[in-house]
């Protein structure tokens, strides 16, 4: 192939790519592989500059084919960043500017807001677009980004800009929630959300973005970020050293944040100084973007497997040729659900791109038909289950497929290994392998046959030592005290997740005889059980085989009470609480004044249940109190004080939760 042809097929996949990427958000290669297209297409243009074709991908502010809806003009053109991989390059930046100050900060991996203030209030948003011009997003931004202040506190006109991200928790949440519609990864999430048409209906599923401001400025000057807004976070230093030192320390906590970052933005800290150095087309002068190596990399899918849950759900799991990305060696990851492996148009034989985010489960983003060599095979979802060879029922809209077999042994087995595990009854020194022994050999059919296990009966398993064996026992004897919420979740009761024991013994529940005895009217009326999840709780405990097993392990002495960690805090002592019985909506940050640790909305919410009070996610004239933590706007407080809410601070909230014996 010619240097022409070349650059032509380059130009033509860098914009296929950029279209992608800047409209949906989608991305089917990794950013590493996309830069090193355009890399490529860079050098050859460089040596033959006059071959780059007129609609080049180069020198500009990439962005979506078209924008779409009403747009604005932006008082400054919104830029790219010149890009770093290695620490040579950042010295050589840092020596172009020697003797000044720098600030690195984190780069995160969402997308660019400008949000405008004119005398305090929230004018409107606009995406960086092609740089001059952006898409007005204001409506949309005011359901999906809820933290975002309708107000501030500052004159004139203040424009802040930053970034929108999903955060990671949210996207797996999200994600659990909604196995048919997968966000590939965080940042085409946030990209998908801002183009979605019904910003409400996201917010109400829970799809929402958070915005990390990185810079301010009144009329063209530089100021501090307003207050109420969440700043990225930065580091300012001298020197090629001090820089690099802050790169390092950045990168290293990149698998603890809630959030994708993808680089660390090092610039000019004195805005004079930035001004000063100027633009190129595409990017300012005065900064630099690190780009840390991708946490996403391809491998080759080698099969596809499918495993019986202890439900009966047969997932499909892929083993990949193994590859080391975020930290840790993968070989196994998820395929979610056989329409996604359809749409995703996977096979065997694909070179698939692994990305593992944090803690969370790495997950084949996509194949990548354009390296397929022909030799791959299509995956075909098993029609009959691969432990009791019943036909499989495919339910609901990720076409999932489902062993509806009672007595399906692979289902028993799971449901053993689940019953034993860390969530539920906890026996430490009892692992899978030796369970899938056991039932194998008959020995262990049902949860209470655990309890019947001696040593001599295990003594006589080749590779069982003495020690083991009494280990075994004995971590069985000791996880009696399983409790009421435990057992519900060891109970693999379908569509009930660990939320619901919660709740189930929330709202009073004291045995789990009581639980069984309920009518799906009952479970309804508690907070966050819907007619679903309630319907099958009956079900499941009329099954006569359910009862039969909770009678066998009462009978071996397995406590199946609540335990006094998980009641709702005792009437005495929340009797004395003004939380009591009182409808509360909870917004901002919350700090934990005995750690002096952030604190998470759900932790905040358990606290405020065991008070005894209800939450709800939005102010209505039926609620008592406002509880607002660190960076809740005035309109935030002044709405909710117009409805007759009362405001309640921090401070004033962690008296009364001590006050009431819950922390
Ligand atoms: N995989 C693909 O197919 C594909 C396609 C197109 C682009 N990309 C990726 O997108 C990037 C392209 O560059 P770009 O021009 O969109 O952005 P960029 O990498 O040039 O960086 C500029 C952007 O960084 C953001 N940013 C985040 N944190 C910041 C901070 N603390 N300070 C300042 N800015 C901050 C801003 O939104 C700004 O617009 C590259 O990383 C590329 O790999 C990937
Ligand atoms: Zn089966």
């Amino acid at each position: 192939m010619d240097v022409g042809e070349r650059i032509a097929e380059l130009t033509a996949q860098v914009k296929r790519l950029n279209d992608l990427y800047y409209g949906a958000g989608d991305s089917p290669l990794p950013d590493a592989d996309y830069d090193a297209l355009k890399d490529e297409l860079a050098a050859l243009v460089a040596e033959h500059p006059e071959l780059e074709p007129a609609d080049s991908p180069l020198g500009k502010v990439n962005a979506p084919a078209e924008l779409t809806g009403p747009t604005v003009r932006h008082a400054r053109p919104m830029l790219s960043l010149a890009k770093a991989t290695s620490e040579e390059q950042i010295r050589t930046f840092c020596e172009r500017f020697g003797g000044q100050v720098f600030r690195v900060s984190e780069k995160l991996d969402g997308l660019s807001l400008s949000v405008v203030y004119t005398d305090g209030r929230l004018d409107y948003v606009a995406t960086r677009g092609t740089g001059t011009v952006g898409e007005l997003v204001t409506e949309k931004v005011r359901h999906v980004i809820p933290g975002l202040p309708a107000e501030i506190d500052a004159p004139g006109r203040v424009e802040v800009r930053g970034e929108a991200v999903m955060l990671r928790s949210v996207w797996a949440a999200y994600n659990e929630a909604h196995p048919e519609r997968i966000l590939t990864n965080p940042r085409s999430g946030a990209a998908g959300t801002l183009v979605l048409k019904d910003p409400e209906a996201a917010a109400q599923a829970k799809r929402v973005l958070r915005f990390f401001a990185f810079g301010a400025d009144r009329g063209g000057d530089a100021i501090d970020v307003p207050a109420g807004f969440e700043s990225v976070a930065q580091y300012v230093g001298t020197g090629a050293e001090e820089v690099i030192d802050a790169i390092h320390e950045i990168g290293g906590r990149r698998d603890d944040l809630d959030y994708d970052i993808d680089g660390a933005v090092v610039r000019l800290h004195e805005p004079a100084a930035f001004d000063a150095a100027g633009f190129n087309s595409a990017e300012p002068r005065g900064a630099i973007a690190f780009k840390y190596p991708p946490e996403e990399k391809l491998t080759t899918l080698l099969a596809v497997q499918w495993p019986v849950g202890k439900i009966g759900r047969v997932p499909p799991r892929a083993k990949v040729a193994p590859v080391f990305v975020g930290g840790v060696t993968v070989e196994n990851i998820t395929l979610h659900n056989p329409r996604l492996i359809r749409e995703r148009d996977l096979r065997i034989g694909d070179t698939v791109a692994v990305v593992r985010r944090g803690d969370v489960i790495p997950f084949a983003g996509r194949s990548l038909p354009e390296m397929r060599d022909g030799s791959e095979v299509e995956i075909v979802p098993p029609t009959h289950c691969p432990s009791c060879e019943s036909e499989l029922e495919v339910r609901g809209t990720g076409e999932e497929r489902w062993c509806v077999n009672l007595q399906c042994p692979a289902q028993a087995t799971r449901r053993l290994m689940h019953w034993a595990s860390r969530q539920a009854a906890d026996m430490e020194g009892v692992g899978d392998v030796w369970i899938e022994k056991l039932a194998e050999d008959g020995v262990l059919k049902r949860r209470s046959d655990f309890y019947d296990l001696t040593t001599e009966q295990l003594l006589g398993y080749e590779r069982m030592g003495e020690v083991s064996a009494q280990n075994m026992v004995d971590s069985i004897a000791s996880s009696k005290d399983v409790g009421l919420r435990r057992a519900l979740i060891g109970l693999a009761i379908p569509m009930a997740s660990e939320g619901t024991a919660k709740r189930l013994c929330l709202a009073g529940y004291e045995r789990v005889e009581d639980v069984a005895a309920a009518t799906a009217e009952d479970l309804v009326a508690i907070r966050d059980i819907g007619p679903k999840a309630a319907e099958s709780i009956v079900a499941f405990f009329a099954r006569p085989e359910v009862r039969e097993e909770i009678a066998a392990l009462r009978e071996r002495g397995v406590n199946l009470d609540v335990l006094a960690e998980d009641r709702p805090v005792d009437t005495a002592a929340a009797g004395d609480s003004p939380l009591k019985g009182r409808s509360v909506v909870i917004t901002g940050a919350f700090t934990d004044p005995r750690s002096g640790a952030k604190i998470s909305r759900p932790d905040v919410t358990r606290l405020v249940e065991q008070a005894a009070a209800t939450t709800a996610s939005s102010v209505s004239a039926n609620t008592d109190y406002l509880l607002a933590g660190a960076n809740v706007g005035a309109a935030k407080t002044g709405k909710a004080e117009k409805l007759g809410v009362t405001v309640v601070r921090q401070d004033e909230l962690w008296r009364w939760l001590a006050e009431a014996g819950v922390i």
